[in-house]
């Protein structure tokens, strides 16, 4: 399984360019094609489910064509019905190309058959087909009652009077009927049975087709009129905004990260309900500032976010975000009135519920509202992602909170942003950290504590962490090479910290393990991957605010590659064994220069040689060779380094 690791982040704040929205851009293309002349499309969504429909209009005859390099489209309508009369179409997870085409090609007298992804065969889609049926449609499913895929074949279809479509499941069944129904050519009642949910999407598709010559008139959401002789009529050009759901990513980042962050391609204008997630944020607590075309997010003057209770049926996607929003309030959220969550890409009420408490949430989810309460503090945790991309979007924001976490398929955000995470660390600060790599006696670990204090961050000296793990197995008889063993070892290895005092339990080791025997066995240790693996998140979870000065053998090519400033420490093997030598007789331990000098030719020999994170100089790290430089140039060295990125003033 792929998996993409979040830094923990400082603060965010910048600007962002949404990508176009797939809402829009996916009603925008069937409209263009059923429409009579050709299109200009601005800004389509680069995504997945625009893809789906793209190919799915190609095959059914609609030309379009793409200028490269641009996110530009135009489409030749066919003026009316799609011209190709028989086809199979793959939809993916793409709602909102299945839906729309499930109507309009049933009015269309071909035969098609229309089929998705798994997931999508298990998202219902009966109430369409129920009101297609009303009308005179001829659909088949073609695996289970009330889901796709589905066969359509020619019928004849009931021109006029009254049609009656469920609101309460999915507001995507009406909106494919209102933009299929105009085929028609009659003048056509639809009447919502059930409560309409996410009434804004149904905002949207009348405010499209308005643009394409149709208006349709409602009273009051419950029942809708299609006019007779309607036809569609290009617009010329038409632009895609930016996608408002997808704006609530940084939104919330800002004001969760202190921002301000700004997203541009929606605003006030917008015709989007999701833009409204401004609003319920600006409820608890964010500052929001709006333009026509933008909307800004910062955090609260309070700096924390208030516990919330919302009904968020008129945003449900936007509303997701929420739901990690309030790990960062200051008590209980409650999201209520988000029933339609159990059938989207996946049961997003409980796969936000199961992901939520790995970061430490409690958490509490009924048939149509979760309740989070956030933890004390966030715990790394690895994000299933459920083939859904607004689970990984939005636990990218946990990142937030100055903890790391993992996002397991990243490539999930392909359906409707693919440049999702390039773009948040567009916006985000890492907490900073200073790798220091190099061989033993280098001068890492004085060079790292300095440095370290200077900058007033924190410091890990790796290099304990094995001393301790070898220091265990020698003290319980573990073999030194029972990886098994090991491992166990230093996973629950009872290791704590305390000023420059190292602690196994509550006994200080600080000088037993640099005696001979652990630092012979820590390099023993050192060599197998299950013991490295073992150690690695202990190692990530040194990284927090201000910022970590790491030295080791791997700070830079594993545990920390993205380190903002790497450092290759090294000196002449003569000048590091007389440091070594003078280190150990000031502390009063047994040492013989002689056997130092092979003791470490051995272990560099080791470092070098081992198959899981060799040490060797980055291609990114700067070289530091001290054997003619004394300790208090080579932290003015790495100081100077850290400014000039920018990383620390003073
Ligand atoms: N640039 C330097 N010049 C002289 N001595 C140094 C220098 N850097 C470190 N030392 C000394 O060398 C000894 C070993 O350094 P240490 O920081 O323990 O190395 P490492 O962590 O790389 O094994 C220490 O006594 C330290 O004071
Ligand atoms: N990041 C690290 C740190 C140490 N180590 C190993 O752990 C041993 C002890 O590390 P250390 O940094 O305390 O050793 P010295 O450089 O002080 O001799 C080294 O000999 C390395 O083999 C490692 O493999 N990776």
């Amino acid at each position: 399984m792929q998996f993409l690791d979040l830094p923990p982040v400082l603060e965010a704040s910048g600007t962002v360019r949404l990508p176009g929205s797939k809402s829009i851009s996916n009603r925008v293309l069937l409209l263009a094609a059923l429409a009579e002349g050709e299109t200009d499309i601005r800004d389509l969504l680069a995504s997945d489910d625009v893809e789906r429909m793209l190919d799915a209009l190609r095959a059914l005859g609609v030309d379009w064509r793409h200028a490269p390099g641009t996110n530009n489209y135009r489409v030749r309508g066919a003026g009316g019905p799609f011209p190709v009369k028989v086809a199979a179409l793959f939809l993916g997870n793409a709602g909102t190309a299945f839906r729309p085409l499930t109507a309009a090609l049933a009015l269309s007298g071909g035969s098609y058959q229309l089929s998705g992804v798994a997931r999508m065969h298990e998202r219902p889609i009966g109430d369409l087909v129920d009101a297609l049926r009303q009308i005179g449609a001829d659909i088949d499913y073609l695996g289970n009652d009330g889901f796709p895929p589905l066969q359509l074949r020619p019928a004849t279809i009931r021109r006029g009077g009254v049609v009656k479509v469920r609101g309460d499941v999915s507001s995507q069944f009406l909106t494919a009927l209102l933009m299929a129904l105009p085929l028609t050519g009659e003048e056509v009642a639809i009447e919502v049975v059930g409560e309409l949910i996410s009434r804004p999407y149904i905002a949207i598709t009348l405010d499209l087709m308005a643009r394409f010559g149709v208006r349709v008139t409602h009273e009051n959401w419950g029942r809708f009129i299609v006019p007779g002789g309607a036809r569609y009529v290009s617009p010329g050009t038409l632009f895609v905004e930016g996608d408002a759901s997808s704006a609530s990513y940084f939104l919330a980042a800002g004001a969760i990260g202190g921002g301000p962050v700004r997203v541009e391609g929606v605003g006030s204008s917008s015709i989007q309900g999701d833009v409204r997630f401004a609003e319920a944020l600006e409820q608890i607590g964010a500052r929001i500032s709006m333009g026509d075309n933008w909307i800004e997010a910062s955090a609260p003057a309070s700096g924390r976010l208030r516990a919330f209770d919302l009904d968020l049926n008129h945003i449900p996607d936007a509303a997701m975000t929420l739901a990690v929003a309030a790990l960062f309030a200051d008590g209980p959220c409650r999201l209520r009135n988000i029933a339609s969550w159990r059938v989207k890409e996946t049961d997003r009420i409980a796969a936000m519920a199961i992901e939520l408490r790995k970061v430490g949430a409690d958490v509490e989810e009924g048939a149509d509202y979760i309740r989070v309460t956030p933890p004390a503090t966030l715990q790394p945790a690895a994000i299933d992602t459920y083939d859904d991309h607004r689970m990984a979007m939005c636990f990218s924001l946990v990142s937030l909170g100055g903890c790391r976490v993992r996002i397991n398929d990243p490539k999930c955000v392909n359906k409707t942003f693919p440049d999702y995470f390039a773009a948040l660390s567009g916006v985000v600060t890492p907490v900073p950290v200073v790798a220091i790599d190099g061989p033993s006696a280098s001068g890492k670990g004085t060079v790292g504590a300095r440095v370290a204090e200077a900058l007033g961050w924190h410091h890990l000296d790796s290099g304990t962490l094995y001393r301790l793990t070898a220091l265990s197995a020698i003290r319980r008889g573990v073999d030194l090479g029972d990886a098994a063993a090991l491992s166990a070892l230093a996973a629950a290895l009872p290791a704590r910290f305390d000023g420059g005092r190292v602690l196994l339990g509550d006994e200080d080791v600080s000088d037993e393990i640099r005696e001979e025997a652990c630092s012979v066995g820590a390099s023993r240790v050192a060599v197998l991957p299950a013991v490295r693996d073992a150690l690695f998140g202990r190692q990530r979870d040194f990284r927090q605010g201000p910022g970590l000065v790491a030295e080791g053998r791997d700070m830079g090519s594993t545990i920390f590659p993205d380190a903002q400033v790497k450092v290759f420490l090294t000196a002449s093997a003569e000048a590091r064994a007389e440091r070594r030598y003078k280190q150990l007789i000031e502390k009063g331990l047994p040492a013989k220069l002689e056997s130092l000098m092979q003791d470490l030719r051995e272990r560099d020999a080791r470092d070098a040689a081992r198959s899981v994170a060799p040490l060797q100089q980055q291609p990114d790290a700067v070289l530091l060779d001290t054997t003619s430089m004394d300790v208090d140039a080579a932290v003015a060295f790495v100081l100077d380094l850290v400014r000039d990125r920018g990383l620390a003033t003073g």
